[in-house]
């Protein structure tokens, strides 16, 4: 079977980069071929998995700088029948690129609002007066830097390489071990091949909402989990988007749905929230699996 895997693009984007990570270990370790398909957002690029013109997805989740990517958890949230099959977590290393002679000669950056955000000090330091313009991916104004000689792009090395346009800072991310993690999503029950790793753990990642704003409507789910020992690595609420002050918890749990104690903690879970959704149980698959590096 020919696997399609959408992705922001165009072509040269952080998360294509991470789709290309997961087709070569696909390929490598099981002989499956697949093939790359942009999309101009990240919502897009789940409501095709949803509407089955892709099987699989890969969407950025979290940024260890920028926090949650938004857009993605609220997306999954909304959509009912998709399924997180593998996460995988990649460094990002920022260049800013232009045909400009000089950093003076600029008067625009284009970037992923993630991009501008994970590079804010560095363009306050050296381009404080330069207006800062939010795109859809970081590769999308690269096309236009070759007919505006005022202008820049913070994407990355591979992208500069694509579009054959020179680098003209590196490093530029505030932080240097920047890095994001991405979801590989698929359709539910759609078996993916997923990293045989014994020691790596298992994640699951749940979302609820609460019946009510009452005291003890968020500690009783989190209670469940302590009492039976269940280690949470992350939790952030989203706005349910009914009402101010509403929200929606997501979750991720070191354990997997299947073991018997998680089944437990998530059937009294389930009485105590509105809506309970599992978004899935996975691997994270490891950046050295192909045995070649992968950087910005
Ligand atoms: O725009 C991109 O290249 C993306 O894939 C989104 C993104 C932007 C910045 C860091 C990580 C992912």
């Amino acid at each position: 079977m020919n696997l399609s895997i959408a992705h922001l693009g165009p072509p040269g984007t952080y998360t294509e980069q991470a789709a290309l990570f997961y087709l070569n270990w696909l390929t490598k370790s099981t002989g499956v071929e697949a093939m790359l398909c942009p999309y101009p957002s990240n919502a897009q690029t789940l409501r095709a998995v949803a509407q089955k013109e892709a099987q699989l997805a890969v969407v950025p989740v979290e940024n260890s700088i920028e926090g949650s990517v938004t857009m993605t958890l609220d997306t999954l949230w909304q959509l009912d029948s998709l399924q997180v099959q593998l996460a995988l977590v990649m460094p990002i290393s920022h260049k800013l690129i232009s045909c400009a002679q000089s950093l003076e000669n600029i008067k625009t950056v284009y970037s992923h609002p993630q991009g501008l955000a994970q590079c804010q000090v560095w363009l306050e330091k050296f381009l404080p007066s330069v207006e800062r313009i939010p795109t859809n991916s970081t590769t999308e104004a690269l096309l236009q830097l070759k007919q505006d000689l005022t202008a820049a792009a913070i994407s990355s090395q591979r992208a500069a390489q694509l579009y054959n346009l020179p680098i003209i800072a590196s490093e530029i991310n505030d932080y240097p071990g920047n890095c994001t993690r991405f979801w590989l999503v698929s359709q539910n029950h759609l078996p993916i091949s997923q990293p045989t790793v014994s020691e790596c753990t298992r994640y699951t990642s749940i979302a609820f909402s609460v019946p009510a704003n009452i005291p003890g409507a968020l500690a009783k789910p989190l209670q469940v989990l302590a009492r039976l020992n269940i280690n949470l690595s992350k939790i952030e609420s989203r706005p349910t988007k009914r009402s101010l002050g509403e929200y929606l918890f997501f979750i991720d749990l070191e354990a997997d749905a299947s073991q018997p104690h998680v089944q437990s903690a998530l059937a009294e879970i389930s009485s105590y929230t509105e809506i309970l959704k599992i978004l899935g149980s996975y691997n994270v698959l490891p950046m050295n699996a192909l045995g070649e590096a992968v950087s910005g």
